[in-house]
């Protein structure tokens, strides 16, 4: 099989943040040629890439474009906020869309991967239910029950979701959503709040041609709808472990195509209830550039081109924490790196975005030790030690 593949490549990057930067390391490493494609100039993977095009790429024309100039062999979305349509379109004239036109579709939309997982393949999620104005969102909540969550169905790292505690807090929540929504899309999903004892991103690798395989479970804590730290391997038990594979085995079946996904889900005392996925990397599995013999960016590369992935090897507790900015600024500097890095098996990462603004992930923290315990410590303490200034 192996003997068949010709390589350098041709990527197309779409979306160019700090997931894409590891990502586009991990294929020039292995000498493929990337196009780094993102709305803003000098964005993360840029920096690493062999050339870069600043597009809005949610215009079909600005996609045909790129495209057309480029004859990528393959193109990976790195975002969601991609025309998913033009995707298709792309697929039918022969170029590889990672992991596919089609599941890059659904899962830009609550809605549309909510209802493949729940109604087309019987997965036990959150009870929920959609509202595209106030009043349906008033009695579809009072349906649901308190406390439960309102999400944008076109949003991602927690943009426009609020937790809703009562009645009261309803239109409040609708008006955030609308105003933090993608697009022009008006529609918002409202879920059931689950009490989860822990909630986990289970990586896992579907492969061209060989089985679909996973990583060690990725325990994380959100805060605003968005990842602060994350760590490697989670405490839960083999069964449900287990059960958690089989339902990422069965969505991203569905999904088809060839790639890494990262599939959430909210572990209760009783139960494995699916979130969410994306068919690509996740961030709270940056946690495998400290983690792991390849991490999430190497599989992905590794899955994308048909590679082999003989052995994921876990190499023991580990954890990220995230450096967020907290001001806006165009001029930024970090100090307190050194301070950080002195610590032993610390690592720290600093993607290079160009601007900051409040909530803005900047950089992250890695971390090994002897306990998960040591390892998260260890991290946020380093986190902590990275300081944003406005030069
Ligand atoms: N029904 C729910 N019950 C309890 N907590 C929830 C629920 N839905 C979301 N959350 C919390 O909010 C976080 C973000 O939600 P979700 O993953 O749906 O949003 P997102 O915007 O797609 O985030 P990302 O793009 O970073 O994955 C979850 O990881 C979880 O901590
Ligand atoms: N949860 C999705 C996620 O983490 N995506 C990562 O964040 C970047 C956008 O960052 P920005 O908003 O700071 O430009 C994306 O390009 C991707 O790398
Ligand atoms: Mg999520």
């Amino acid at each position: 099989m192996s003997n068949s593949i010709k390589l350098p490549k041709k990527l197309m990057l779409l979306g160019s943040g700090e997931l894409g930067k590891e990502f586009v390391i991990a294929a020039q490493r292995l000498g493929n040629y990337v196009i780094a494609v993102d709305r803003y100039v000098n964005a993360p993977a840029m920096q690493v890439a062999d050339c870069a095009e600043v597009i809005s790429m949610l215009s079909a024309d600005d996609l045909e474009a790129v495209v057309t100039k480029y004859q990528p062999d393959l193109i990976i979305p790195e975002i969601e906020a991609i025309r998913t349509e033009k995707l298709l379109e792309f697929e039918q004239r022969g170029i590889t869309v990672i992991p596919t036109a089609a599941a890059t579709n659904y899962t830009m939309n609550r809605d549309r991967i909510r209802e493949l997982a729940h109604k087309e393949l019987g997965i036990r999620t959150a009870k929920y239910g959609y509202a595209v104005t106030l009043e349906e969102l008033i009695s579809i909540s009072s349906e649901i029950g308190f406390p439960n969550v309102v999400k944008p169905v076109m949003s991602s790292s927690g943009k426009g979701q609020s937790v809703v505690a009562n009645q009261y807090e309803v239109e409040k929540a609708w008006n955030y959503a609308i105003a933090n929504s993608r697009g022009d899309s008006q529609k918002v999903i409202v879920e059931e709040f689950i009490n989860f004892e822990i909630e986990i991103t289970l990586l896992t690798i579907k492969q061209w041609n060989a089985p679909t395989i996973f990583c060690s479970p990725i325990g994380h804590r959100q805060e605003r709808g968005d990842y602060q730290e994350s760590w490697q391997p989670a405490d839960i038990s083999e069964d449900k472990i287990l059960q958690s594979q089989a339902i990422a085995k069965k969505v991203t079946d569905a999904l088809g195509g060839a790639g890494i996904f990262g599939v959430e889900f909210f572990i209760t005392k009783d139960e494995v209830i699916f979130s969410e996925l994306s068919p690509r990397p996740h961030d709270t599995g940056m946690v495998t550039l400290i983690s792991q013999n390849l991490n999430e960016f190497e599989l992905h590369l590794r899955a994308v081109l048909g590679l082999p992935i003989p052995h994921i090897e876990q190499l023991g507790p580990s954890a990220s924490a995230v450096i967020l900015a907290s001001e806006k600024s165009d001029s930024i500097s970090f100090i307190g790196v050194a301070e950080a890095l002195a610590e032993k098996d610390v690592d720290i990462k600093l993607f290079g975005k160009p601007s900051a603004h409040p909530y803005r992930r900047m950089g992250v923290a890695l971390a090994k030790a002897e306990t998960v315990q040591q390892a998260r410590d260890k991290a946020i303490t380093a986190a902590n030690k990275v300081l944003i200034i406005s030069t």
